[in-house]
């Protein structure tokens, strides 16, 4: 292993480096090539910053390969101690076993490159940190491939870096650069995989969609397995307490922390967070093999799913009606050994924890241990509060019986396809969906914002108008209206002269973001969704407005192409063609007109929608979904008008222009608060 990995260090390197170099760099530890790959970028020398970044990559795999299979080898030949039923003796011998196996394993497989490494530098690799430096070193060369491929594989471990996702909006926008540059140059196989078993479940193609979701599996539960043992890693020098028994707990609860997270990783497709990413696995298999008339393995994986969510009553009825037919029973609810398996210790880890928590509270601060390790969301997201969760079941049954009754879905009704795929939103509910509102892609949402944040926003709109002087067209739509807009790259700006509070400012990124998530969840969207354009506006009726009027606050138009008088609609310039999919939440009520209206190319009203603090209208921006809001007779209508796209080469930089503006905002006034105390003292 060792001897065909110098070989192809040097087949690699052969030009360009001298034997002495090679010699040098196959003793030289990953994390001191790393070092000077970050001197060499300090010193701004581009050559030498890449070379020694890519070295220390691909020696830090080649080390983390063969500790993986030490382990696992080592892990294979001892029991996984338990933490009950034991004496101490009978512990410390498995453990020194397990330690000497390990010991003489690394030695022959590793030999002179087992170096003890530092947490900080091994978690900087986990995190894929060598691919920053390199991003900014390739283009710094004019290599815009490399760059593009490093900044792409840097962004799917750190998906809310701001500045890289701000980079990559950059480089799509260069002519010369092509989509296939961006690509995860550490991409694991069950991300392939998964992406492929959803495409056949998408289509219909349920054999394709078997084997792929079970290869996704397999290889999963692989990677899961090594991401746990990466966490078997030298301490972060942290170390506590001194005592024998109150140090070796610190350690412990470290490595138990760091295999936490390993669920949370395993959980990003395409650089975003896929929530139960591992239970919707079974609730697909489920499907497809219902489908595919596999009774046996239908009810396998219904039953496995039902470990992660003993009451989910979508499964429990699909189990029902299994149970129902002539050829089922009992037994035949076998749950999945692997995934029992994982189910037991990530629970077991989670209780020991727990008790940690609970006898160590002041040393250890550890969050989201209670409830469900399951529902664990998106680092940082705030838990779902209570009865919300119930709610939000009842919606998705509705929606299902929406789409098996919109003709969508010809499967027997009582076993249903899942469509949760991410767009379970606390406190959010569907109010109106496609039946409805009378079109496929179509929904009405309440709940995305609440009175508070309403008021505030609403409260920013004003800002737009008297803070920076807007100017220009008053009347955009129609001679009874005042229109008047805010982006959030200029609610950034008048937070930064002071003519707006930060919080508000950034509360207007935040319920965009939301927004867009949601939509992108409600519509199962695979692909990233990006902002494209994003408008804070207010309508206001002018005081000559009067009830009788028959013109339209918004004249009927689709929102990415151009509606001609014959009723067609070219997807061509001017028309905004890079425009996918909207959104307008609303922010009140309490004013006279305006409702929302979806047409036909005739303009006779399919569907209306009334506006009201919270709710969200979202749908796909074609020709299909033509649209118009009515006069507002009276008072002052305000929303958030959001534009997403696919297309990432559309991407509203703005955001994280605003964003930045915002963040360093808020580093002054935390710093400012700070100073305040001394300078009384
Ligand atoms: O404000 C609304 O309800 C819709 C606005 C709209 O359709 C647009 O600005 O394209
Ligand atoms: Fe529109």
């Amino acid at each position: 292993e060792l001897a065909s990995f110098s070989e192809k260090l040097v087949a690699q390197h052969a030009e360009g480096s001298s034997p002495e170099e090679l010699e040098e760099l196959l003793e030289t530890p990953y994390f001191e090539l790393y070092g000077k790959g970050k001197d060499a970028y300090l010193d701004e020398e581009w050559e030498r910053c890449v070379w020694y970044m890519e070295k220390a990559v691909m020696v830090h795999k080649h080390v983390a390969a063969h500790k993986f299979r030490c382990r696992q080898r080592c892990f294979n030949q001892t029991v996984e101690p338990s933490f009950e039923g034991h004496s101490t003796l009978q512990m410390m011998r498995k453990f020194m076993k397990r330690a000497a196996c390990t010991d003489r394993c690394e030695q022959a497989s590793l030999g002179g490159m087992r170096w003890e490494g530092v947490n900080e530098i091994q978690q900087e690799m986990d995190s894929r940190v060598p691919y920053d430096y390199m991003q900014l070193c390739y283009y710094k060369l004019g290599d815009l491939q490399k760059a593009a491929a490093s900044a792409y594989t840097f962004l799917q471990m750190n998906l809310n870096h701001d500045i890289m996702r701000a980079n990559i909006a950059f480089y799509r926008q260069m002519e010369e650069v092509q989509q296939e540059w961006f690509r995860d140059r550490e991409k694991n196989h069950w991300k392939r995989r998964f992406m492929d078993g959803m495409d056949h479940y998408l289509m219909n193609q349920f054999e394709d969609a078997r084997d792929s979701l079970e290869a996704a599996l397999e290889l999963w539960y692989q990677e899961y397995g090594k991401c746990r043992s990466s966490c078997e890693r030298p301490n972060n020098m942290d170390i506590k307490r001194n005592d024998l028994w109150m140090s070796l707990t610190d350690r412990y609860v470290e490595l138990l922390l760091c295999r936490r997270n390993c669920i949370v990783r395993m959980s990003h497709i395409e650089g975003r967070f896929v929530e139960q990413l591992l239970a919707n696995m079974f609730h697909y298999l489920q499907y497809v093999y219902f489908q595919l008339k596999d009774w046996p393995n239908a009810m396998r994986n219904a039953a496995t799913y039902l470990i992660f969510y003993p009451t989910d009553p979508m499964m429990t009825q699909n189990v029902d009606y299994f149970l129902s037919l002539s050829w089922a029973s009992e037994d035949m609810l076998e749950v999945r050994p692997e995934a029992a398996a994982v189910y037991e210790v990530v629970e077991l880890e989670r209780k020991l924890l727990q008790d940690i928590q609970k006898n160590f509270g002041d040393e250890y601060v550890i969050e989201g241990l209670h409830g469900n390790a399951w529902y664990q969301d998106e680092p940082n997201a705030s838990p779902p509060r209570p009865n919300e969760e119930e709610e939000e079941e009842e919606k998705d049954e509705e929606y299902e019986k929406e789409i098996l009754e919109d003709g969508e879905e010809e499967a027997q009704p009582r076993v249903t396809k899942d469509v949760r795929y991410g767009y379970n939103m606390p406190g959010v509910t569907v109010v109106k969906g496609p039946r409805d509102l009378k079109g496929p892609k179509r929904m009405v949402a309440d709940g995305i914002a609440s009175e508070e944040e309403c008021k505030m926003l609403s409260h920013l709109a004003k800002g737009g108008t008297e803070g920076n002087g807007y100017e220009g067209d008053k009347h955009v739509h129609t001679e009874f209206e005042r229109f008047d807009g805010l982006t959030v790259l200029q609610a950034a700006e008048l937070a930064k002269r002071g003519l707006v509070s930060v919080d508000h400012a950034e509360m207007y990124l935040n319920l965009s973001n939301k927004a867009r998530r949601y939509v992108h969840g409600y519509f199962h969207m695979k692909h990233q969704l990006f902002f494209t354009y994003t408008h804070l506006v207010c309508r206001t009726a002018e005081p000559y407005s009067t009830d009788d009027r028959t013109d339209l606050s918004h004249p009927i138009h689709a929102d990415n192409c151009h509606l001609l008088p014959d009723g067609s609609c070219p997807k061509k310039l001017p028309a905004f063609t890079w425009r996918d999919w909207s959104a307008i939440l609303y922010l009140n009520e309490g004013f006279k007109g305006g409702e929302f209206i979806f047409t036909h190319a005739n303009e006779s009203v399919q569907s209306s929608v009334k506006p009201k603090c919270g709710r969200l209208v979202g749908f796909s921006a074609g020709e299909e979904n033509l649209h118009g809001v009515k006069a507002v007779v009276k008072g002052r209508r305000c929303a958030l008008a959001m534009w997403y796209t696919l297309d990432e080469r559309y991407n509203e930089v703005e955001h994280y222009q605003a964003r930045k503006i915002l963040q360093t905002l808020k580093k002054h006034r935390t710093k400012a608060s700070k100073d305040k105390p001394k300078e009384e003292l």
